[in-house]
């Protein structure tokens, strides 16, 4: 894949630089991670790719489907289309803090390669069990389709990157709800009084914990360690994104001017105009050569 010079490949800054900071730690938020000619070259080998069809929308697994115990069983790797550019610039993206950041309060670094002397840069699967993405699942969102509040679970290394293609969308996600404790319980004692009161402040509290991030195509969204173990994520299925403003949309401050400035036109609405597309590249733990299990000579793999 080439680019011509009127469209050059995008200079990324070490990762602090892109992260949520209103968001539990840690999310990363990567605009314009594809030039629109590098979108349209990986849209047009997915559609070459057959679909599963689901109730509402279609996907595609890379390089194959994970087995319902969340192997991935194949000899084969990522095709070449997955790899370049998008593997490629993910592996080349680096913490200048030489970690991700332990505390949510810590102040983001520049690029100097010099901090943190002697120690090696850490990317984002730097300790992956196989230091790189092996599985991709493209999804396709028409408008008015979205996936209901989920976690990714534990078939994964708790990394998901997040690339975005044709129209918006907006991932919301949410606190992993804490145990329901006396919830269908309302006795009659002062206990319950308090704990009543006190499911309340937790309805309250979770309701202010909701976040909304806005994916601008040919972006990459990066979700991590907390964000990936304590939170549920979902998309509405809507037509229109409502209530968008500075203060609902976690990635405001790194979205385009442009965009901005269209949410804001519409009065924080924006109708969902294109199909959108997404491919999460992930790190499945459990790989088994099928060639192997099946008793054949394995192929290896990348
Ligand atoms: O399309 C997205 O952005 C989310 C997809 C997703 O949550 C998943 O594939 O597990
Ligand atoms: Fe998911």
């Amino acid at each position: 894949m080439s680019n011509t010079p009127s469209d050059p490949p995008p200079t990324l800054l070490s990762l602090e630089n892109y992260s949520i900071k209103s968001l539990p730690r840690n999310a990363y938020y990567i605009p314009s991670f594809l030039t629109p000619s590098e979108s349209t070259t990986l849209l047009g080998h997915i559609s070459k790719h057959p679909w599963t069809t689901l109730t509402h929308r279609r996907l595609q697994p890379h390089p194959a489907p994970l087995t319902p115990s969340g192997h991935l069983l194949t000899a084969k790797s990522l095709p070449e289309f997955l790899v370049t550019p998008v593997v490629e610039r993910i592996l080349s993206l680096y913490f200048a803090s030489s970690s991700p950041p332990s505390s949510s309060s810590s102040s983001p670094t520049g690029d100097s390669n010099e901090s943190n002397e002697g120690k090696k840069k850490e990317g984002i699967f730097t300790t992956s069990p196989h230091t790189r993405p092996n599985h991709v699942l493209i999804n396709e969102y028409p408008p008015g389709t979205g996936i209901s509040p989920h976690e990714d679970g534990g078939a994964y290394f708790p990394v998901v990157c997040t690339v975005s293609l044709g129209g918006h969308i907006i991932l919301e996600v949410t606190p992993k709800k804490k145990k329901a404790h006396d919830e269908n319980n309302d006795d009659d004692d002062a206990n319950d009084q308090s704990n009543h009161t006190a499911n309340e402040t937790n309805k309250r509290e979770e309701e202010e914990r909701r976040y909304k991030i806005f994916q601008e195509p040919g972006s990459l969204l990066i979700t991590m360690d907390e964000m990936y173990t304590q939170h549920l994520h979902g998309i509405l299925p809507v037509e229109v994104d409502e209530g968008l403003d500075e203060g609902t949309v976690a990635n405001w401050g790194l979205l385009a001017e442009e965009t901005r400035g269209r949410i804001l036109e519409g009065g924080g609405r924006v109708k969902r105009e294109e199909v959108r597309i997404s491919l999460t590249y992930r790190d499945v733990l459990k790989v088994k050569d099928a060639g192997k299990v099946f008793g054949g000579r394995g192929l290896g793999r990348r």
